[in-house]
C-alpha cells in the first residue's frame, strides 16, 4: 500500500528555495519550463505540495523587482533564500518567529539563517512591501526599460494598469466550433465539475475564475475547448476570416490563432501556418488534429525562402502575430519582465518592421493585413503601424469599429460594440480583463 507523504511548511520552504535556484541557473529560460522539469525530476512531491511550492515561487517571481530592491537596500545579494524570506515577511505577512521556524535546519529543511539573513528578517518583520521611498517604476513593478512605454500608453491610468498586470490571470478557454457550440462546451465542462462563464467580448470564450488542471479534462481531450486568452481570440476574430478564404498565419508558433481562424472558416478554404521555428510548428500538429482542423497546412520559413515572393497577392488575409516583448502578458509570465532588456525591445521592433515589410506583398488588393502583439508598448504597437503606413502607401487602416462589425457579420454574429474606441484594438487587464494586446487591421487598397 502506498502511503501519502505530505511536506511540512519548512520542507515546502526548502523546495521553493531549490526551485528558485533552478530558475536562477537558467536565466534565459521561461520559469514555467524550468518548474516543469524541476517537478518531473521530483515525482515524490505530491500534487498539493507541488501547487503550494509553485504558487509561492510564482509569487516571488511576480514580486521580484520589489523584493530585489528590499534586499539590495540591505547590501545583500538576491539569493533564493533571501527572496523566500522577503516574500514570507513582506508579501505573505509572516511574523519573524514564523520565519525562523520555517528555516530550522535538519534533513529536508532549509538551514537556519546566517547573520546577514537574521538582520534582514528583523528589518522586514512588519515592514511595507512598497514604502514611499521605493522608486516609482519598482513600486509599479515595471522594469526600467518598459516604464516610459507603459506611461505613454496608459497616461493617468498607469497605476491601475500596472496593478492589474500584477494579479494572477484567470483561465481563458475558447470553444472550438468545429466540435460543438459554446453552450455544448460549457455543459461538457460543467459535467466534469468545472464551472465556466461566457466571456464579455469573445463570442467563443469561456472563463474559469481560478486555475484548474484542464488538460486532463474530457472536454479538452475531445477538442471541445482550447486554452486561449480572450485577447488572442479577438485578434483571430479581427482577421475577418470566412469559409473559402485563403489566409496566412505568418507567425503561427504552435498554431494558437490558426486553430481559431480555421474554426471561423468552418474548415473551408485554406490557412497556412508559417513560422521560423520548426519546434513550434511541430507543436501544432497534435493541436490541429485534436481540434478537427483539416484545412490548414504548415510552412517552415527558412533563410532565403521564396515562399512569400511566389505567393504575392494571393491572400485574402495575412495575420502577423509578431514576436514581441510580451509586455502585456506579465500576469501569466511574471518572470518575462526580468528576462527582457531594452536591447531586446530594440531588436524586436526592428524584427517586427522587417516582417511587416516582407509580408505586405502577400495580401491581395482589398485584402487584410492584421498586425498583432501581446505588448502594450507603443514602439511595438501604434508606432510600428504608423511606420508601416508611412512606407506602404498602398495600405490604409481599417478603423476598428468597421473591421469589428465586418468580422462579426462574417460569422453571422449579432451587432455588438467593439471592445474599445480608436483606430485599433488596445486591450489591457485593468480595462478588459484580458492580457495586454494590440491589433490593427490594415487594408490593401484595391
Ligand atoms: C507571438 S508568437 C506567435 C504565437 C502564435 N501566433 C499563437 O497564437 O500561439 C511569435 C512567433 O513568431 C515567430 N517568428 C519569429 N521571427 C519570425 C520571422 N522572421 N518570421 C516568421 N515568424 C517569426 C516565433 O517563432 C514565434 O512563434
Amino acid at each position: 500500500m502506498k502511503v501519502a507523504v505530505f511536506m511540512t511548511p519548512s520542507a515546502r520552504i526548502a523546495a521553493t528555495v531549490a526551485l528558485l535556484d533552478a530558475v536562477a541557473s537558467a536565466p534565459r529560460r521561461p520559469a514555467d519550463a524550468t518548474a516543469n522539469a524541476f517537478f518531473r525530476e521530483r515525482r515524490y512531491i505530491g500534487s498539493g505540495d507541488r501547487r503550494a511550492v509553485a504558487e509561492r515561487a510564482w509569487g516571488i517571481l511576480r514580486q521580484r523587482l520589489r523584493l530585489d530592491w528590499h534586499i539590495a537596500r540591505l547590501g545583500l545579494p538576491p539569493t533564493p533564500r533571501l527572496l523566500v524570506m522577503a516574500q514570507l515577511l513582506l508579501v505573505e505577512g509572516w511574523t519573524r518567529d514564523g520565519v525562523l521556524q520555517g528555516f530550522p535546519g535538519g534533513r529536508f529543511n532549509a538551514g537556519p539563517p546566517d547573520p546577514g539573513e537574521m538582520a534582514a528578517i528583523s528589518a522586514w518583520a512588519g515592514a511595507k512591501l512598497t514604502p514611499p521611498e521605493m522608486p516609482e517604476g519598482i513600486a509599479l513593478n515595471l522594469p526600467a526599460w518598459a516604464l516610459e512605454g507603459y506611461r505613454a500608453r496608459f497616461g493617468a491610468e498607469l497605476p491601475q494598469a500596472a496593478a492589474a498586470m500584477d494579479q494572477a490571470a484567470p483561465l481563458d478557454l475558447r470553444a472550438n466550433l468545429l466540435r460543438g457550440t459554446r453552450e455544448q462546451a460549457m455543459a461538457a465542462l460543467a459535467a466534469e465539475g468545472i464551472p465556466a462563464e461566457p466571456m464579455a467580448y469573445s463570442p467563443w470564450g469561456l472563463r474559469i475564475p481560478d486555475r484548474r488542471p484542464i488538460l486532463a479534462s474530457k472536454a479538452f481531450t475531445d477538442g471541445l475547448i482550447e486554452i486561449q486568452d480572450e485577447g488572442s481570440q479577438l485578434i483571430a476574430l479581427l482577421t475577418g476570416a470566412r469559409p473559402g478564404m485563403r489566409v496566412a498565419d505568418y507567425c503561427a508558433g504552435a498554431a494558437g490563432k490558426t486553430l481559431a481562424v480555421a474554426a471561423m472558416m468552418g474548415n473551408r478554404g485554406r490557412i497556412t501556418a508559417c513560422d521560423v521555428s520548426a519546434t513550434r510548428l511541430e507543436g501544432a500538429v497534435k493541436r490541429l488534429r485534436r481540434a478537427g482542423v483539416d484545412n490548414a497546412e504548415r510552412h517552415l520559413l527558412e533563410p532565403g525562402d521564396r515562399w512569400v515572393k511566389r505567393r504575392a497577392g494571393q491572400f485574402d488575409c495575412v495575420l502577423v502575430d509578431a514576436p514581441c516583448t510580451g509586455a502585456g502578458t506579465w500576469r501569466r509570465n511574471p518572470d518575462a519582465r526580468l528576462r527582457t532588456t531594452a536591447r531586446d525591445l530594440e531588436e524586436l521592433v526592428t524584427k517586427q518592421r522587417d516582417i511587416l515589410d516582407h509580408v505586405a506583398q502577400l495580401v491581395r488588393p482589398g485584402g487584410r493585413l492584421v498586425y498583432a502583439t501581446c505588448s502594450v508598448l507603443p514602439e511595438e504597437d501604434g508606432m510600428q503601424v504608423q511606420g508601416f503606413l508611412s512606407r506602404h502607401a498602398d495600405y490604409e487602416v481599417a478603423p476598428l469599429a468597421e473591421a469589428w462589425a465586418e468580422a462579426r457579420a462574417g460569422q453571422s454574429l449579432p451587432e455588438a460594440p467593439p471592445p474599445c474606441p480608436g483606430p485599433w484594438m488596445e486591450l489591457a487587464p485593468h480595462s478588459h480583463g484580458t492580457d495586454g494586446f494590440f491589433a490593427a487591421v490594415l487594408r490593401r487598397k484595391g
